[in-house]
C-alpha cells in the first residue's frame, strides 16, 4: 500500500503540474487534479484528514433545505435497500458540499466515519480534492470518481458515484452521492451504479418538483406509454390556460433551446404548451376528462414523440377522479374579448432591449395566473415599476396595490404594519386598532419590496398568511381571510440568503413561483429609449415641455455606466432639466460624474472632424439634433448600422427607418 500511495502521488504531481486549461484533451479528473493544486492550493503528498463540521454547523445547512430533505430521505432510503447489500452507502450533500444526510451500515460506522462517508462530512473540492461529489457539483454531472482518480492518497480505496441535484427553477441544490470502502478495481464494475444513481436523482428531483407544483396540474410526458402515469423524465407544471409555471429538469432538456441542461426554466416558463408542443391545451384537459384511455394518442416537440399523463392539483382528487373539476376550455389564450388595450402598462417599460422584451412578453403571460412572482435586479433597476405595471396589466387593477418595503420600516414596526392589530395592543396604539398592509391589499396586489430583509420570525408569519389565506392582526384571536396576491422584490440573490440560513426555504418557495430578473441598465439596449421618456417626463413634471437635449448631453448620458441604474438616470435628468431651464440641456447641466464618464471616454470620431469634411457636410448642418446624433453614430462606427445601432440603444430597423426620416445616405451610396 505505501508503494501504492507513493505512485499515485507521483502520478498526481506529474499530471496536475502539467494539465490547466491550455494542456488541451484533458481527462475530467485531468482538469480537476490541476484544479486542485493550482486553484485550491492542495498538495497530494500532504493528505487531508476527513473534515466532519460539527453538530451546530451542520444543523444550520441542514435547515437551509428541510423540505428537500424529507423528500430526498425517502428515495435515498428506497436506494439504500437495492445497493446496502452491495456494500454501499448513501450520502446527500448540499450546494457546497456538506453531507446533509446519510445512511449507511451502522456496524461498519467507524470505518465510514473515519473515510468521511459520513453525516457532517465536507466533500467541497477546494478541501477535499477531487471526488465523487465534488467533482460533481463543479461538473453538474453526474460521474464515478473510481480509486486513484481521487486526488487524496487516502481516498485511493474508495469509489465515488454522485449525480447532481436541481431545485425546480433549474439551480443547483447538491448530490446523492452513492460509494464503498472497497470495490473491484475494474472501473467498468461502477456503470450499474451510476445509472442507479442518476435513475435516483430524477426521482428525488422529481418528488421535489411535484412537492413544489402540489396546487397546479402537471404534465407528464415519458416514452413508454405504459409507464408514462409512474415515471416520466419531463414534467410540467402548468395553469390551467396551458401556461407552462415550471419544468424540470428532463423538460429543460427535451424541450428547452438546444438541450440546455443547465439552463434556469426561464426558457419555458411564461410559454403556452402550444407553443412547445404541436398538441393544442384542449388535448390537456381532454386527457384529464378521459383518463388513460388517451394515453394512446402520441404528442410531439419537434422530431420527438412523447405519452402524455396528467397529475391533477393536490386536493382535487380527494374525491377520486370523478370529483375533479376541469376546466370546460382554456381561460384565455390571449386577450380575445379584454377590454384592456394591447399596449398595457407593461408595454411602456421599455424599447427594444432583447432582455426586457423577453422579459416583458414573460411578465403578460403570467399576470392573472395566480403564480407569485419574484423580481430580482440591482438597486433602482425599477423593481416597483415592474410590480406596478404588473398590477396595472392585471384584472386586479382597480383594486388596490399595496407596497411595503421590509428594509425601511423599523423591525419593531414591521410586525404591526404588516399584520395590523387590534384596539388596545398597544398603548399609544390607534384607538381603534390598524388595519395590516396585508389585510389592505385584499383583493389587489402586495408588494413586498427588499423582502430578502425581513426578519426570520416574520418570514415564519408571513409563510403562514400565504399558506392559509388569512391574516391574523396582533391582539386578535380571529383571523381575517384575505384574496392575496403578492409580488416581492430584492436587490439580494434571494436563493444564495437561503443558503447562508437568512431566508427561509419554504417562503422562498412560496414567493419565487416565477423569477423575473431585471437587467442592470447597463447592459440594456434600449438607453435612447430611456433616456428621452424620462427626460420628458421630468420636463412636463417642471413646466418645460418644450425643453430638448443636445447631442452632446445624449452622448455622454449612453456612455455613462449607471451604477445606480434608472434611478441614477431619472436623478441626472431632473437635476440637468432643473439646471437647463428653457435652454437645451448641454453637457455642462449634467452631473459630474456623468459629464467625467464622458471626458474619459474616446473622442467620436465624427465630432474630432476627421472625416467630417468628406462625409455630407450639407447635410449634417442642416441636420436636427436626433438626425445629428445618429449621423455622429454611423460615423463612428464606421457606418457599421448593427454597431451604431447597439450604442444608441435601439434595433437596426430603426436605424434604417430614421436614416431614411433624416435622408442619412451610407458615402459608398453616395
Ligand atoms: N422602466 C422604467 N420607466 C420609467 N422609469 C423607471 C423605469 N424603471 C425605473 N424607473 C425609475 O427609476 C426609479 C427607481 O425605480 P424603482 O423604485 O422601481 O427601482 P427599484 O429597483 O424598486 O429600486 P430599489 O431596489 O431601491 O427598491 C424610479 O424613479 C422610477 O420611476
Amino acid at each position: 500500500m505505501p508503494n501504492l500511495v507513493s505512485q499515485h502521488i507521483d502520478h498526481v504531481l506529474s499530471v496536475g503540474m502539467l494539465g490547466g486549461p491550455a494542456a488541451g484533451a484533458e481527462t475530467l479528473f485531468q482538469k480537476s487534479w490541476s484544479r486542485c493544486m493550482k486553484q485550491h492550493g492542495l498538495d497530494p503528498a500532504r493528505p487531508s484528514p476527513a473534515r466532519i463540521l460539527p453538530s451546530t454547523q451542520l444543523r444550520e445547512h441542514q435547515q437551509r433545505m428541510e423540505g428537500f430533505l424529507r423528500v430526498a430521505r425517502a428515495g435515498m432510503e428506497e436506494m439504500y435497500r437495492r445497493v446496502a447489500d452491495l456494500g454501499y452507502m448513501l450520502l446527500l450533500t448540499d450546494a457546497d458540499g456538506v453531507t446533509v444526510d446519510y445512511i449507511g451500515n451502522p456496524a461498519t460506522e467507524p470505518l465510514l466515519k473515519a473515510a468521511g462517508l459520513y453525516l457532517g462530512a465536507d466533500w467541497n473540492e477546494a478541501h477535499a480534492g477531487t471526488c465523487g461529489v465534488g467533482t460533481c457539483l463543479i461538473e453538474q454531472t453526474p460521474i464515478t470518481c473510481h480509486q486513484t482518480e481521487h486526488f487524496d492518497a487516502t481516498h485511493i480505496a474508495l469509489t465515488c458515484t454522485s449525480a447532481p441535484l436541481f431545485a425546480p427553477d433549474g439551480q443547483l441544490l447538491g448530490a446523492l452521492d452513492v460509494s464503498a470502502l472497497r470495490s473491484p478495481e475494474a472501473r467498468e464494475s461502477q456503470h450499474l451504479i451510476l445509472q442507479m444513481t442518476k435513475m435516483y436523482a430524477q426521482t428525488i428531483e422529481d418528488a421535489n418538483f411535484v412537492r413544489h407544483f402540489a396546487r397546479h396540474w402537471i404534465l407528464r410526458l415519458g416514452k413508454s406509454a405504459g409507464l408514462v402515469d409512474v415515471s416520466s423524465e419531463v414534467m410540467l407544471a402548468l395553469e390551467e390556460d396551458g401556461t407552462i409555471i415550471g419544468a424540470n429538469t428532463g423538460a429543460r432538456r427535451r424541450l428547452g433551446h438546444g438541450g440546455a441542461l443547465r439552463a434556469t426554466d426561464s426558457q419555458l416558463v411564461g410559454l403556452n404548451l402550444s407553443e412547445v408542443l404541436d398538441t393544442p391545451v384542449d388535448a390537456v384537459w381532454a386527457l384529464a376528462r378521459s383518463g388513460a384511455g388517451e394515453l394512446r394518442s402520441v404528442w410531439s416537440h419537434q422530431q420527438e414523440h412523447f405519452y402524455p399523463a396528467l397529475v391533477p392539483p393536490r386536493g382535487r382528487t380527494a374525491g377520486g377522479p370523478e370529483a375533479i373539476v376541469l376546466p370546460q376550455r382554456p381561460r384565455r389564450p390571449a386577450r380575445a374579448g379584454d377590454t384592456r388595450p394591447i399596449d398595457g402598462p407593461l408595454d411602456g417599460l421599455a424599447g427594444s432591449d432583447p432582455a426586457m422584451q423577453r422579459l416583458i412578453g414573460q411578465a403578460k403571460r403570467l399576470v392573472d395566473r395566480n403564480v407569485n412572482l419574484l423580481i430580482q435586479g440591482e438597486t433602482g433597476s425599477g423593481k416597483e415599476v415592474l410590480a406596478r405595471a404588473l398590477h396595472g396589466h392585471s384584472q386586479r387593477a382597480a383594486k388596490p396595490f399595496v407596497a411595503v418595503n421590509c428594509a425601511s420600516i423599523p423591525e419593531s414596526l414591521i410586525e404591526s404594519e404588516l399584520f395590523g392589530y387590534t384596539p388596545g395592543t398597544f398603548t399609544g396604539g390607534r384607538s381603534k386598532g390598524m388595519k395590516g398592509l396585508i389585510a389592505q391589499s385584499d383583493e389587489g396586489t402586495l408588494f413586498l419590496d427588499e423582502i430578502g430583509d425581513m426578519p426570520l420570525h416574520l418570514q415564519t408569519r408571513l409563510l403562514r398568511v400565504l399558506a392559509e389565506s388569512e391574516v391574523l392582526p396582533l391582539g386578535a384571536d380571529q383571523p381575517i381571510p384575505v384574496k392575496l396576491n403578492v409580488i416581492a422584490a430584492s436587490h439580494r440573490d434571494l436563493r444564495r440568503s437561503v443558503e447562508q440560513g437568512h431566508f427561509r426555504e419554504d417562503l422562498f418557495f412560496r414567493l419565487a413561483g416565477t423569477t423575473l430578473r431585471l437587467p442592470p441598465l447597463r447592459e440594456r439596449e434600449d438607453k435612447l429609449f430611456l433616456i428621452e421618456t424620462l427626460f420628458d417626463e421630468e420636463a412636463r413634471a417642471q413646466g418645460l415641455e418644450a425643453a430638448e437635449l443636445s447631442p452632446e448631453a445624449v452622448a455622454a448620458l449612453l456612455r455613462h455606466r449607471w451604477p445606480g441604474n434608472v434611478r441614477e438616470l431619472r436623478n441626472a435628468l431632473r437635476f440637468a432639466v432643473a439646471l437647463s431651464g428653457d435652454a437645451p440641456v448641454t453637457l455642462d447641466d449634467l452631473p459630474g460624474e456623468v459629464r467625467e464618464a464622458d471626458r474619459t471616454a474616446p473622442p467620436p470620431i465624427a465630432l474630432a472632424g476627421a472625416t467630417a469634411a468628406s462625409e455630407q457636410p450639407a447635410e449634417a448642418a442642416g441636420l436636427s439634433d436626433g438626425g445629428q446624433l445618429l449621423l455622429q453614430a454611423l460615423r463612428r462606427h464606421k457606418w457599421c448600422v448593427t454597431s451604431a445601432a447597439q450604442e444608441l440603444g435601439i434595433c437596426r430597423a430603426t436605424v434604417y427607418r430614421q436614416m431614411k426620416r433624416h435622408g442619412i445616405t451610407p458615402p459608398n451610396l453616395l
